[in-house]
Protein backbone atom coordinates (compact mmCIF):
# COMPACT_ATOMS: atom_id res chain seq x y z
CA UNK A 1 0.00 0.00 0.00
CA UNK A 2 1.74 3.89 -1.29
CA UNK A 3 0.00 6.20 0.19
CA UNK A 4 0.69 9.75 -0.95
CA UNK A 5 -0.28 12.58 1.79
CA UNK A 6 0.03 16.41 0.68
CA UNK A 7 0.65 19.09 3.07
CA UNK A 8 1.60 16.12 5.62
CA UNK A 9 4.30 18.74 6.77
CA UNK A 10 1.01 21.14 8.31
CA UNK A 11 -0.55 20.39 11.31
CA UNK A 12 -3.42 17.70 10.66
CA UNK A 13 -1.17 16.25 8.15
CA UNK A 14 1.90 16.15 10.13
CA UNK A 15 -0.09 13.96 12.74
CA UNK A 16 -1.85 11.86 10.42
CA UNK A 17 1.21 10.74 8.88
CA UNK A 18 2.43 9.83 12.42
CA UNK A 19 -0.42 8.55 13.42
CA UNK A 20 -0.48 6.13 10.29
CA UNK A 21 3.40 5.01 10.56
CA UNK A 22 3.30 3.96 13.73
CA UNK A 23 -0.23 1.96 13.35
CA UNK A 24 0.94 0.65 9.96
CA UNK A 25 4.30 0.20 9.93
CA UNK A 26 4.46 -1.88 6.53
CA UNK A 27 2.33 1.34 4.50
CA UNK A 28 4.30 3.33 2.21
CA UNK A 29 3.85 7.21 2.96
CA UNK A 30 4.79 9.33 0.25
CA UNK A 31 4.48 13.19 2.09
CA UNK A 32 4.49 15.98 -0.38
CA UNK A 33 4.75 19.60 0.78
CA UNK A 34 5.59 22.78 -0.12
CA UNK A 35 6.98 23.79 3.08
CA UNK A 36 5.13 26.99 2.91
CA UNK A 37 5.26 29.07 6.54
CA UNK A 38 2.96 26.67 8.41
CA UNK A 39 4.70 23.60 6.88
CA UNK A 40 7.34 22.32 9.82
CA UNK A 41 9.65 19.09 9.07
CA UNK A 42 10.29 19.38 12.37
CA UNK A 43 6.42 17.86 13.34
CA UNK A 44 7.68 14.37 11.96
CA UNK A 45 11.70 15.04 13.47
CA UNK A 46 11.11 11.34 14.86
CA UNK A 47 9.90 9.66 12.04
CA UNK A 48 12.65 11.64 8.99
CA UNK A 49 14.43 7.68 8.78
CA UNK A 50 11.80 5.72 9.00
CA UNK A 51 12.00 3.13 5.92
CA UNK A 52 8.84 3.26 4.60
CA UNK A 53 8.62 7.27 4.66
CA UNK A 54 9.84 9.53 1.98
CA UNK A 55 9.49 13.40 1.65
CA UNK A 56 9.26 15.39 -1.37
CA UNK A 57 9.12 18.86 -1.29
CA UNK A 58 6.67 20.30 -3.65
CA UNK A 59 3.45 22.41 -4.69
CA UNK A 60 0.77 20.81 -5.68
CA UNK A 61 -0.25 23.28 -8.09
CA UNK A 62 3.02 22.23 -9.84
CA UNK A 63 2.46 19.60 -12.62
CA UNK A 64 5.71 18.62 -13.34
CA UNK A 65 6.28 17.79 -9.85
CA UNK A 66 2.95 16.36 -9.27
CA UNK A 67 3.26 14.20 -12.27
CA UNK A 68 7.06 12.33 -11.54
CA UNK A 69 5.60 12.00 -7.88
CA UNK A 70 2.61 9.97 -9.24
CA UNK A 71 4.77 7.80 -11.51
CA UNK A 72 5.63 6.10 -8.41
CA UNK A 73 2.53 3.93 -8.35
CA UNK A 74 0.25 5.66 -5.55
CA UNK A 75 -2.61 3.49 -4.48
CA UNK A 76 -4.18 6.38 -2.41
CA UNK A 77 -4.08 10.26 -2.35
CA UNK A 78 -5.27 12.01 1.07
CA UNK A 79 -4.83 15.91 -0.17
CA UNK A 80 -4.33 17.97 3.58
CA UNK A 81 -2.21 20.58 1.26
CA UNK A 82 -4.19 23.38 1.33
CA UNK A 83 -3.90 27.20 2.96
CA UNK A 84 -6.17 27.25 5.71
CA UNK A 85 -6.14 30.25 7.24
CA UNK A 86 -9.20 32.07 7.39
CA UNK A 87 -7.71 35.77 7.97
CA UNK A 88 -4.37 35.46 5.54
CA UNK A 89 -7.63 34.54 2.97
CA UNK A 90 -9.15 37.76 3.71
CA UNK A 91 -6.20 39.84 3.06
CA UNK A 92 -4.68 37.74 0.47
CA UNK A 93 -6.81 35.66 -1.32
CA UNK A 94 -5.37 34.71 -4.54
CA UNK A 95 -2.98 32.28 -2.92
CA UNK A 96 -5.99 30.00 -1.71
CA UNK A 97 -7.58 30.09 -4.99
CA UNK A 98 -4.24 28.53 -6.44
CA UNK A 99 -3.34 26.07 -3.65
CA UNK A 100 -6.72 24.81 -2.92
CA UNK A 101 -8.70 25.14 -6.20
CA UNK A 102 -5.88 24.27 -9.12
CA UNK A 103 -3.97 22.95 -6.93
CA UNK A 104 -6.74 20.42 -6.63
CA UNK A 105 -7.28 20.09 -10.00
CA UNK A 106 -3.83 19.46 -11.06
CA UNK A 107 -3.91 16.52 -8.19
CA UNK A 108 -7.34 15.22 -9.40
CA UNK A 109 -5.81 15.32 -13.29
CA UNK A 110 -2.74 12.91 -12.14
CA UNK A 111 -5.05 10.94 -10.30
CA UNK A 112 -6.96 10.58 -13.61
CA UNK A 113 -3.83 10.27 -15.35
CA UNK A 114 -2.46 7.53 -13.46
CA UNK A 115 -5.55 5.65 -12.14
CA UNK A 116 -5.50 5.86 -8.84
CA UNK A 117 -7.05 4.10 -6.57
CA UNK A 118 -8.96 6.01 -4.19
CA UNK A 119 -8.65 9.87 -3.89
CA UNK A 120 -9.83 11.26 -0.35
CA UNK A 121 -10.33 15.45 0.08
CA UNK A 122 -9.77 16.87 3.26
CA UNK A 123 -12.15 19.69 3.95
CA UNK A 124 -13.77 21.55 6.35
CA UNK A 125 -17.12 22.20 7.91
CA UNK A 126 -16.76 26.22 6.71
CA UNK A 127 -18.22 25.44 3.52
CA UNK A 128 -21.44 25.27 4.95
CA UNK A 129 -21.45 28.65 5.87
CA UNK A 130 -22.48 29.89 9.29
CA UNK A 131 -25.92 28.34 11.41
CA UNK A 132 -27.55 30.24 13.92
CA UNK A 133 -28.54 29.35 17.28
CA UNK A 134 -29.89 25.85 16.54
CA UNK A 135 -29.43 23.15 14.02
CA UNK A 136 -26.25 21.45 12.72
CA UNK A 137 -24.52 20.68 9.81
CA UNK A 138 -25.39 17.35 7.84
CA UNK A 139 -23.87 16.49 4.34
CA UNK A 140 -26.52 17.47 2.58
CA UNK A 141 -26.24 20.70 3.98
CA UNK A 142 -25.69 22.92 0.97
CA UNK A 143 -22.84 24.64 0.40
CA UNK A 144 -22.66 28.52 1.33
CA UNK A 145 -19.15 29.37 2.17
CA UNK A 146 -18.66 33.00 3.11
CA UNK A 147 -14.48 33.68 2.96
CA UNK A 148 -12.19 33.47 0.05
CA UNK A 149 -10.92 30.37 2.06
CA UNK A 150 -14.03 28.65 2.99
CA UNK A 151 -15.07 29.19 -0.60
CA UNK A 152 -11.98 27.91 -2.03
CA UNK A 153 -12.07 24.69 -0.21
CA UNK A 154 -15.99 24.66 -1.49
CA UNK A 155 -14.44 25.26 -5.18
CA UNK A 156 -11.96 22.05 -4.22
CA UNK A 157 -14.89 20.14 -2.74
CA UNK A 158 -16.99 20.91 -6.20
CA UNK A 159 -13.86 19.77 -8.80
CA UNK A 160 -13.51 16.41 -6.51
CA UNK A 161 -16.87 15.22 -6.76
CA UNK A 162 -16.82 16.10 -10.59
CA UNK A 163 -14.21 14.10 -10.85
CA UNK A 164 -16.10 11.44 -9.44
CA UNK A 165 -19.17 11.75 -11.71
CA UNK A 166 -17.38 12.42 -14.67
CA UNK A 167 -14.33 10.30 -14.84
CA UNK A 168 -15.37 7.20 -12.08
CA UNK A 169 -12.48 8.49 -9.84
CA UNK A 170 -13.06 6.98 -6.47
CA UNK A 171 -13.11 10.14 -4.23
CA UNK A 172 -14.34 10.57 -0.62
CA UNK A 173 -14.46 14.20 0.74
CA UNK A 174 -14.28 14.61 4.74
CA UNK A 175 -15.38 17.83 5.98
CA UNK A 176 -14.20 18.10 9.94
CA UNK A 177 -14.64 20.80 12.46
CA UNK A 178 -12.21 22.72 14.66
CA UNK A 179 -9.13 20.43 15.18
CA UNK A 180 -6.55 21.29 18.55
CA UNK A 181 -3.61 19.71 19.54
CA UNK A 182 0.19 19.53 19.10
CA UNK A 183 2.10 21.05 16.06
CA UNK A 184 -1.07 23.44 14.95
CA UNK A 185 0.72 26.92 13.63
CA UNK A 186 0.47 29.53 16.38
CA UNK A 187 -2.18 31.58 14.24
CA UNK A 188 -4.90 29.47 14.85
CA UNK A 189 -7.16 30.22 17.82
CA UNK A 190 -6.23 27.70 20.45
CA UNK A 191 -2.00 27.47 19.55
CA UNK A 192 -2.00 31.38 19.67
CA UNK A 193 -4.32 32.26 22.85
CA UNK A 194 -1.85 29.01 24.63
CA UNK A 195 1.23 30.86 23.54
CA UNK A 196 0.27 34.65 24.10
CA UNK A 197 -0.71 33.20 27.68
CA UNK A 198 2.67 32.19 28.13
CA UNK A 199 4.50 35.03 26.74
CA UNK A 200 2.24 37.72 28.81
CA UNK A 201 0.92 38.94 25.56
CA UNK A 202 -3.03 40.25 24.81
CA UNK A 203 -5.38 37.91 23.90
CA UNK A 204 -7.33 39.18 20.97
CA UNK A 205 -10.93 38.03 21.01
CA UNK A 206 -12.76 38.98 17.85
CA UNK A 207 -15.92 40.80 18.08
CA UNK A 208 -18.14 39.86 21.33
CA UNK A 209 -16.14 36.65 21.76
CA UNK A 210 -19.28 34.73 21.56
CA UNK A 211 -19.04 32.82 18.26
CA UNK A 212 -18.96 28.96 18.01
CA UNK A 213 -17.18 26.46 16.77
CA UNK A 214 -16.95 22.95 17.46
CA UNK A 215 -13.51 21.55 18.89
CA UNK A 216 -12.23 17.74 17.63
CA UNK A 217 -9.06 16.67 19.14
CA UNK A 218 -6.48 16.07 15.93
CA UNK A 219 -5.95 12.33 16.60
CA UNK A 220 -9.47 12.11 16.15
CA UNK A 221 -9.65 13.37 13.19
CA UNK A 222 -6.80 11.50 12.49
CA UNK A 223 -8.82 7.90 12.99
CA UNK A 224 -11.72 9.45 11.11
CA UNK A 225 -9.83 9.74 8.16
CA UNK A 226 -8.14 6.24 8.73
CA UNK A 227 -12.02 4.78 9.24
CA UNK A 228 -13.08 6.88 5.55
CA UNK A 229 -9.49 5.11 3.89
CA UNK A 230 -10.52 1.77 4.98
CA UNK A 231 -14.57 1.82 4.91
CA UNK A 232 -15.43 4.99 3.35
CA UNK A 233 -17.79 4.22 0.23
CA UNK A 234 -16.73 5.73 -3.37
CA UNK A 235 -18.48 9.00 -3.84
CA UNK A 236 -19.64 9.87 -0.04
CA UNK A 237 -19.00 12.79 1.75
CA UNK A 238 -18.59 12.21 5.74
CA UNK A 239 -18.79 14.59 8.38
CA UNK A 240 -16.50 14.40 11.04
CA UNK A 241 -17.04 16.38 14.78
CA UNK A 242 -16.19 16.78 18.07
CA UNK A 243 -19.92 17.24 19.41
CA UNK A 244 -18.45 19.97 21.31
CA UNK A 245 -19.24 23.20 20.56
CA UNK A 246 -17.56 25.94 22.47
CA UNK A 247 -17.55 30.05 22.74
CA UNK A 248 -14.31 31.40 21.97
CA UNK A 249 -14.19 33.50 25.55
CA UNK A 250 -14.88 29.99 26.59
CA UNK A 251 -12.21 28.80 24.88
CA UNK A 252 -9.87 31.66 25.63
CA UNK A 253 -10.63 31.49 29.89
CA UNK A 254 -10.57 28.07 30.03
CA UNK A 255 -6.28 28.08 28.57
CA UNK A 256 -6.22 31.24 31.02
CA UNK A 257 -7.51 29.57 33.98
CA UNK A 258 -5.19 26.28 33.02
CA UNK A 259 -2.11 28.59 32.89
CA UNK A 260 -2.86 30.77 36.02
CA UNK A 261 -2.90 33.89 33.97
CA UNK A 262 -4.96 36.99 34.38
CA UNK A 263 -8.15 37.89 32.23
CA UNK A 264 -6.80 40.81 32.19
CA UNK A 265 -4.41 39.36 29.55
CA UNK A 266 -8.01 39.41 27.19
CA UNK A 267 -8.50 42.21 24.64
CA UNK A 268 -11.61 42.67 22.61
CA UNK A 269 -10.90 43.38 19.57
CA UNK A 270 -12.35 44.59 15.81
CA UNK A 271 -14.30 41.75 14.37
CA UNK A 272 -13.38 39.51 11.82
CA UNK A 273 -15.30 40.56 8.25
CA UNK A 274 -17.92 37.98 7.30
CA UNK A 275 -17.47 36.14 10.65
CA UNK A 276 -19.37 32.85 10.72
CA UNK A 277 -21.38 33.18 13.68
CA UNK A 278 -21.29 29.36 14.54
CA UNK A 279 -20.01 25.70 13.17
CA UNK A 280 -22.26 22.98 14.50
CA UNK A 281 -21.94 19.67 12.85
CA UNK A 282 -23.51 16.28 12.58
CA UNK A 283 -20.91 13.47 12.69
CA UNK A 284 -23.82 10.67 12.47
CA UNK A 285 -22.75 9.41 9.25
CA UNK A 286 -19.56 8.42 9.96
CA UNK A 287 -20.43 7.61 13.24
CA UNK A 288 -23.37 5.21 12.14
CA UNK A 289 -21.98 3.59 8.71
CA UNK A 290 -18.47 3.38 9.42
CA UNK A 291 -18.15 2.61 13.00
CA UNK A 292 -15.78 5.37 13.75
CA UNK A 293 -15.30 6.57 17.46
CA UNK A 294 -13.77 9.74 19.02
CA UNK A 295 -11.82 9.09 21.86
CA UNK A 296 -10.76 12.54 22.95
CA UNK A 297 -12.45 14.32 26.32
CA UNK A 298 -11.94 18.06 25.34
CA UNK A 299 -10.83 19.14 28.75
CA UNK A 300 -8.62 15.86 29.31
CA UNK A 301 -7.45 16.94 25.24
CA UNK A 302 -6.75 20.56 25.83
CA UNK A 303 -5.50 20.30 29.10
CA UNK A 304 -2.69 18.03 27.27
CA UNK A 305 -2.42 20.75 24.31
CA UNK A 306 -1.80 23.02 26.63
CA UNK A 307 1.20 21.41 28.89
CA UNK A 308 2.16 20.39 24.93
CA UNK A 309 3.12 23.71 23.95
CA UNK A 310 4.38 24.79 27.67
CA UNK A 311 7.08 22.20 26.90
CA UNK A 312 7.54 23.01 23.50
CA UNK A 313 8.54 26.53 23.62
CA UNK A 314 11.76 26.43 21.88
CA UNK A 315 10.43 24.85 18.87
CA UNK A 316 7.69 28.03 18.83
CA UNK A 317 11.06 29.97 18.63
CA UNK A 318 12.32 27.65 15.88
CA UNK A 319 9.16 27.82 13.34
CA UNK A 320 8.85 31.56 13.88
CA UNK A 321 12.42 32.89 13.05
CA UNK A 322 13.98 32.92 9.38
CA UNK A 323 16.51 30.41 10.29
CA UNK A 324 13.88 27.48 10.84
CA UNK A 325 13.30 27.99 6.84
CA UNK A 326 16.64 27.56 6.42
CA UNK A 327 16.56 24.07 8.69
CA UNK A 328 13.14 23.37 6.13
CA UNK A 329 15.13 24.23 3.30
CA UNK A 330 17.70 21.50 3.81
CA UNK A 331 15.87 18.49 5.69
CA UNK A 332 14.52 18.21 1.75
CA UNK A 333 14.87 15.05 0.96
CA UNK A 334 15.07 11.40 1.97
CA UNK A 335 14.27 8.96 -0.81
CA UNK A 336 13.73 5.18 0.55
CA UNK A 337 10.08 4.05 -0.75
C1 LIG B 1 -7.01 33.73 15.30
C2 LIG B 1 -8.17 34.25 16.11
C3 LIG B 1 -9.43 33.69 15.99
N1 LIG B 1 -10.47 34.18 16.72
C4 LIG B 1 -11.79 33.53 16.54
C5 LIG B 1 -12.29 33.44 15.11
C6 LIG B 1 -13.10 32.15 15.12
O1 LIG B 1 -14.43 32.43 15.55
C7 LIG B 1 -12.42 31.28 16.16
C8 LIG B 1 -11.47 30.26 15.56
O2 LIG B 1 -10.64 30.94 14.64
P1 LIG B 1 -9.52 30.19 13.82
O3 LIG B 1 -8.64 29.46 14.76
O4 LIG B 1 -8.90 31.16 12.89
O5 LIG B 1 -10.36 29.06 13.06
P2 LIG B 1 -11.65 29.16 12.06
O6 LIG B 1 -11.72 30.46 11.41
O7 LIG B 1 -12.83 28.69 12.83
O8 LIG B 1 -11.19 28.05 11.00
C9 LIG B 1 -10.54 26.84 11.42
O9 LIG B 1 -11.45 25.76 11.44
C10 LIG B 1 -11.90 25.31 10.18
C11 LIG B 1 -12.86 24.17 10.45
O10 LIG B 1 -14.03 24.68 11.02
C12 LIG B 1 -10.75 24.94 9.27
O11 LIG B 1 -11.22 24.58 8.01
C13 LIG B 1 -9.80 26.13 9.16
O12 LIG B 1 -8.70 25.79 8.36
C14 LIG B 1 -9.35 26.54 10.54
O13 LIG B 1 -8.52 27.67 10.43
O14 LIG B 1 -11.66 32.17 16.99
C15 LIG B 1 -10.29 35.21 17.62
O15 LIG B 1 -11.25 35.62 18.31
N2 LIG B 1 -9.05 35.76 17.75
C16 LIG B 1 -7.98 35.33 17.02
O16 LIG B 1 -6.86 35.89 17.18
Amino acid sequence: MRILVTGGAGFIGSNFITYMINKYPDYEIINLDALTYAGNLENLKHIQDHPKYLFIKGDIADPRIVDDVFQRSIDIVINFAAESHVDKSISDPGVFIRTNVMGTHVLLEAARKYRVGKFIHISTDEVYGTLGDTGLFTETTPLAPNSPYSASKAGSDLLVRSYHETYGLNINITRCSNNYGPYQFPEKLIPLMITNALQNKELPVYGDGLNVRDWIHVKDHCSAIETVMLKGKNGEIYNIGGRNERTNIEIVKTILIELGKPESLITYVEDRPGHDKRYGIDASKIIDQLGWIPEYNFFTGIKATINWYKNNMDWLQRIQTAAYQDYNNQTCVSSKV
